[in-house]
Protein backbone atom coordinates (compact mmCIF):
# COMPACT_ATOMS: atom_id res chain seq x y z
CA UNK A 1 0.00 0.00 0.00
CA UNK A 2 2.07 3.25 -1.09
CA UNK A 3 0.40 6.34 0.30
CA UNK A 4 0.99 9.69 -1.66
CA UNK A 5 0.30 12.77 0.34
CA UNK A 6 -0.36 16.49 -1.48
CA UNK A 7 0.84 19.04 0.17
CA UNK A 8 0.10 21.74 -1.28
CA UNK A 9 -0.97 25.58 -0.85
CA UNK A 10 -4.64 26.16 -1.41
CA UNK A 11 -6.00 29.55 -3.25
CA UNK A 12 -8.70 31.28 -0.68
CA UNK A 13 -11.79 30.68 -2.25
CA UNK A 14 -10.37 29.86 -5.32
CA UNK A 15 -12.26 26.81 -6.18
CA UNK A 16 -11.40 26.19 -9.92
CA UNK A 17 -7.21 27.42 -9.21
CA UNK A 18 -7.49 24.69 -5.88
CA UNK A 19 -8.99 21.94 -8.77
CA UNK A 20 -7.04 22.89 -11.70
CA UNK A 21 -3.68 22.28 -9.50
CA UNK A 22 -4.62 19.02 -7.81
CA UNK A 23 -5.52 17.79 -11.24
CA UNK A 24 -2.14 18.65 -12.74
CA UNK A 25 -0.26 17.05 -9.54
CA UNK A 26 -2.14 13.66 -10.20
CA UNK A 27 -1.36 13.47 -13.28
CA UNK A 28 2.11 13.47 -12.11
CA UNK A 29 1.72 10.19 -9.37
CA UNK A 30 4.63 7.99 -9.56
CA UNK A 31 3.45 4.75 -10.89
CA UNK A 32 3.70 2.68 -7.47
CA UNK A 33 0.71 5.39 -5.62
CA UNK A 34 -2.05 3.37 -5.02
CA UNK A 35 -3.63 5.86 -2.28
CA UNK A 36 -4.03 9.48 -2.40
CA UNK A 37 -4.23 12.40 -0.06
CA UNK A 38 -5.44 15.60 0.22
CA UNK A 39 -5.40 18.04 3.22
CA UNK A 40 -8.45 19.94 4.45
CA UNK A 41 -11.10 22.49 2.92
CA UNK A 42 -8.85 22.24 -0.20
CA UNK A 43 -11.02 23.42 -2.92
CA UNK A 44 -12.22 26.92 -0.84
CA UNK A 45 -9.88 26.89 1.97
CA UNK A 46 -11.27 28.77 4.91
CA UNK A 47 -13.58 31.64 2.49
CA UNK A 48 -16.43 30.52 5.02
CA UNK A 49 -18.65 33.09 4.90
CA UNK A 50 -18.55 32.72 0.93
CA UNK A 51 -19.48 29.03 1.48
CA UNK A 52 -23.49 29.30 -0.10
CA UNK A 53 -21.31 30.47 -3.27
CA UNK A 54 -18.35 28.31 -3.71
CA UNK A 55 -20.17 24.67 -2.18
CA UNK A 56 -21.88 22.40 -5.09
CA UNK A 57 -22.26 18.83 -4.86
CA UNK A 58 -19.87 18.58 -8.56
CA UNK A 59 -17.40 18.22 -6.72
CA UNK A 60 -18.39 14.79 -6.17
CA UNK A 61 -18.17 13.63 -9.39
CA UNK A 62 -15.00 15.44 -10.20
CA UNK A 63 -13.61 13.50 -7.16
CA UNK A 64 -15.06 10.29 -8.55
CA UNK A 65 -13.57 10.88 -12.30
CA UNK A 66 -10.30 11.23 -10.78
CA UNK A 67 -9.85 8.24 -8.96
CA UNK A 68 -11.08 5.89 -11.77
CA UNK A 69 -9.31 8.03 -14.12
CA UNK A 70 -5.82 7.36 -12.15
CA UNK A 71 -6.86 4.47 -10.58
CA UNK A 72 -6.17 5.02 -6.92
CA UNK A 73 -7.83 5.13 -3.94
CA UNK A 74 -8.67 9.10 -2.97
CA UNK A 75 -8.63 10.51 0.85
CA UNK A 76 -9.59 13.10 -0.55
CA UNK A 77 -8.61 15.34 2.32
CA UNK A 78 -12.41 17.45 3.51
CA UNK A 79 -14.49 19.36 1.02
CA UNK A 80 -17.02 22.05 2.16
CA UNK A 81 -20.39 20.27 1.83
CA UNK A 82 -24.28 21.16 2.52
CA UNK A 83 -27.09 19.24 3.55
CA UNK A 84 -30.18 20.53 4.20
CA UNK A 85 -29.29 24.15 4.44
CA UNK A 86 -26.16 23.33 6.35
CA UNK A 87 -22.45 23.44 5.77
CA UNK A 88 -20.53 20.89 7.06
CA UNK A 89 -16.56 19.97 6.95
CA UNK A 90 -16.35 16.71 5.13
CA UNK A 91 -13.64 13.83 4.73
CA UNK A 92 -14.18 12.03 1.48
CA UNK A 93 -12.88 8.75 0.53
CA UNK A 94 -13.21 7.76 -2.72
CA UNK A 95 -11.76 4.35 -4.26
CA UNK A 96 -10.46 3.24 -7.80
CA UNK A 97 -13.37 2.61 -8.99
CA UNK A 98 -14.81 5.89 -8.61
CA UNK A 99 -17.21 4.82 -6.00
CA UNK A 100 -17.96 6.80 -2.50
CA UNK A 101 -16.62 4.84 0.29
CA UNK A 102 -17.48 7.09 2.90
CA UNK A 103 -17.59 10.35 3.85
CA UNK A 104 -17.01 11.80 7.57
CA UNK A 105 -17.81 15.39 8.58
CA UNK A 106 -15.68 17.07 11.64
CA UNK A 107 -16.85 16.24 14.89
CA UNK A 108 -14.93 18.87 16.82
CA UNK A 109 -15.23 22.72 14.81
CA UNK A 110 -12.55 25.11 15.60
CA UNK A 111 -13.29 28.38 17.07
CA UNK A 112 -10.29 29.96 16.32
CA UNK A 113 -10.74 29.68 13.04
CA UNK A 114 -14.50 30.87 13.52
CA UNK A 115 -16.17 27.10 11.91
CA UNK A 116 -18.59 27.10 14.63
CA UNK A 117 -20.12 30.22 13.05
CA UNK A 118 -20.32 28.97 9.84
CA UNK A 119 -20.77 24.92 9.78
CA UNK A 120 -22.64 22.35 11.73
CA UNK A 121 -21.12 19.71 13.65
CA UNK A 122 -21.05 16.03 12.33
CA UNK A 123 -22.05 13.38 14.33
CA UNK A 124 -21.20 10.36 12.61
CA UNK A 125 -17.66 8.10 12.72
CA UNK A 126 -14.94 8.75 10.53
CA UNK A 127 -14.15 4.43 10.32
CA UNK A 128 -14.45 3.31 6.65
CA UNK A 129 -13.35 -0.29 5.18
CA UNK A 130 -11.34 0.38 2.09
CA UNK A 131 -9.96 -2.89 -0.25
CA UNK A 132 -10.57 -5.08 3.08
CA UNK A 133 -8.70 -3.20 5.49
CA UNK A 134 -10.01 -1.02 8.26
CA UNK A 135 -9.22 2.55 8.12
CA UNK A 136 -10.10 6.00 9.84
CA UNK A 137 -9.96 9.33 9.00
CA UNK A 138 -10.53 12.57 10.97
CA UNK A 139 -9.99 16.31 10.37
CA UNK A 140 -7.07 18.65 12.09
CA UNK A 141 -8.60 19.84 15.51
CA UNK A 142 -10.01 16.21 16.10
CA UNK A 143 -6.59 14.75 17.11
CA UNK A 144 -6.81 16.82 20.09
CA UNK A 145 -9.07 14.29 21.41
CA UNK A 146 -7.74 11.20 22.10
CA UNK A 147 -10.33 9.23 23.43
CA UNK A 148 -12.86 10.49 19.84
CA UNK A 149 -9.44 9.03 18.32
CA UNK A 150 -9.88 5.84 19.88
CA UNK A 151 -13.14 5.65 19.52
CA UNK A 152 -12.36 4.94 15.39
CA UNK A 153 -9.76 2.79 16.40
CA UNK A 154 -11.40 0.43 18.51
CA UNK A 155 -13.24 -0.27 15.40
CA UNK A 156 -9.61 -2.17 14.10
CA UNK A 157 -8.55 0.60 12.21
CA UNK A 158 -4.75 -0.44 11.20
CA UNK A 159 -4.61 3.17 9.64
CA UNK A 160 -5.51 6.21 11.15
CA UNK A 161 -5.47 9.15 8.24
CA UNK A 162 -5.67 13.36 9.29
CA UNK A 163 -6.28 15.99 7.22
CA UNK A 164 -5.76 19.29 7.81
CA UNK A 165 -4.95 23.16 7.94
CA UNK A 166 -3.10 23.51 10.91
CA UNK A 167 -1.53 27.03 11.58
CA UNK A 168 2.30 27.00 11.85
CA UNK A 169 2.10 28.52 15.50
CA UNK A 170 1.58 25.62 16.61
CA UNK A 171 3.22 22.95 14.46
CA UNK A 172 4.62 21.75 17.39
CA UNK A 173 1.65 20.76 18.56
CA UNK A 174 0.59 18.98 15.68
CA UNK A 175 3.59 16.87 15.14
CA UNK A 176 3.56 15.91 19.13
CA UNK A 177 -0.30 15.20 18.84
CA UNK A 178 0.20 12.95 15.97
CA UNK A 179 3.33 10.74 17.19
CA UNK A 180 0.96 10.12 19.92
CA UNK A 181 -1.73 9.25 18.17
CA UNK A 182 0.27 6.57 16.47
CA UNK A 183 2.24 5.23 19.43
CA UNK A 184 -1.33 5.10 21.47
CA UNK A 185 -3.12 3.46 19.08
CA UNK A 186 -0.37 1.68 17.36
CA UNK A 187 -1.62 2.49 13.95
CA UNK A 188 -0.25 4.22 10.96
CA UNK A 189 -0.58 7.93 10.94
CA UNK A 190 -0.74 9.63 7.35
CA UNK A 191 -1.40 13.02 7.71
CA UNK A 192 -1.53 16.08 5.22
CA UNK A 193 -1.22 19.70 6.03
CA UNK A 194 -1.45 22.54 3.59
CA UNK A 195 1.29 25.17 3.23
CA UNK A 196 0.94 28.90 2.52
CA UNK A 197 -1.10 31.70 4.03
CA UNK A 198 -4.63 33.19 4.18
CA UNK A 199 -6.07 36.55 5.21
CA UNK A 200 -6.02 34.67 8.47
CA UNK A 201 -3.68 32.07 9.10
CA UNK A 202 0.26 31.49 8.09
CA UNK A 203 -0.08 27.43 7.76
CA UNK A 204 2.58 24.77 8.69
CA UNK A 205 3.06 21.83 6.36
CA UNK A 206 4.77 19.30 8.14
CA UNK A 207 3.18 16.15 6.68
CA UNK A 208 3.66 12.66 7.95
CA UNK A 209 3.35 9.54 7.69
CA UNK A 210 3.81 7.73 11.24
CA UNK A 211 4.39 4.10 11.61
CA UNK A 212 2.65 2.01 14.56
CA UNK A 213 5.75 2.41 16.71
CA UNK A 214 5.70 5.70 16.58
CA UNK A 215 8.58 6.39 14.54
CA UNK A 216 8.51 8.70 11.54
CA UNK A 217 8.41 7.63 8.14
CA UNK A 218 8.43 10.69 6.22
CA UNK A 219 7.55 14.02 7.01
CA UNK A 220 7.61 17.42 4.76
CA UNK A 221 8.66 20.75 5.39
CA UNK A 222 6.59 24.08 5.26
CA UNK A 223 6.72 24.23 1.14
CA UNK A 224 4.64 22.49 -1.69
CA UNK A 225 5.79 18.91 -2.02
CA UNK A 226 4.48 15.28 -1.66
CA UNK A 227 5.37 12.50 0.35
CA UNK A 228 5.05 9.01 -1.04
CA UNK A 229 5.61 6.30 1.52
CA UNK A 230 4.99 2.20 1.46
CA UNK A 231 3.08 0.67 4.65
CA UNK A 232 3.48 -2.60 5.73
CA UNK A 233 0.29 -3.34 7.74
CA UNK A 234 1.82 -6.55 8.89
CA UNK A 235 3.96 -4.06 11.33
CA UNK A 236 0.75 -3.26 12.93
CA UNK A 237 0.27 -6.74 14.15
CA UNK A 238 3.14 -7.27 15.30
CA UNK A 239 3.13 -3.95 17.41
CA UNK A 240 0.40 -4.91 18.54
CA UNK A 241 1.10 -8.13 19.50
CA UNK A 242 4.15 -7.20 21.16
CA UNK A 243 2.70 -4.63 23.61
CA UNK A 244 -0.77 -6.04 23.41
CA UNK A 245 -2.87 -2.66 24.79
CA UNK A 246 -6.01 -3.79 23.07
CA UNK A 247 -6.53 -6.72 25.44
CA UNK A 248 -4.93 -4.66 28.14
CA UNK A 249 -7.58 -1.67 28.26
CA UNK A 250 -10.06 -1.03 31.37
CA UNK A 251 -12.88 0.47 29.89
CA UNK A 252 -14.95 -0.12 33.12
CA UNK A 253 -12.67 2.27 34.89
CA UNK A 254 -12.40 4.94 32.42
CA UNK A 255 -14.56 7.84 33.19
CA UNK A 256 -15.03 10.77 30.74
CA UNK A 257 -17.98 12.87 31.94
O1 LIG B 1 -5.97 22.60 16.99
C1 LIG B 1 -5.28 23.41 16.35
O2 LIG B 1 -4.33 24.03 16.87
C2 LIG B 1 -5.55 23.64 14.91
C3 LIG B 1 -6.88 23.13 14.48
C4 LIG B 1 -7.29 23.65 13.16
O3 LIG B 1 -6.61 24.44 12.57
C5 LIG B 1 -8.53 23.17 12.54
O4 LIG B 1 -9.23 22.30 13.08
O5 LIG B 1 -8.84 23.64 11.42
Amino acid sequence: MHVHCLQIDIAFGDVEKNITKVKQLMATLPEEVDTVILPELWTTGYALDALSQLVTPEIFDTLKRLAKQYHVDFIAGSVATETEGQFFNTFVVINKKGELVHRYDKVHLFRLMDEEKYLAEGTGMGTFNLNGIEQAGVVCYDIRFPEWIKTQMLHQAKVLYVVAEWPKKRIDHWRTLLIARAIENQAYVVACNRVGEDPANVFGGHSMVIGPWGDILAEAGETETTLTVALDLTEVDRVRKNIPIYEDRRPNLYRYD
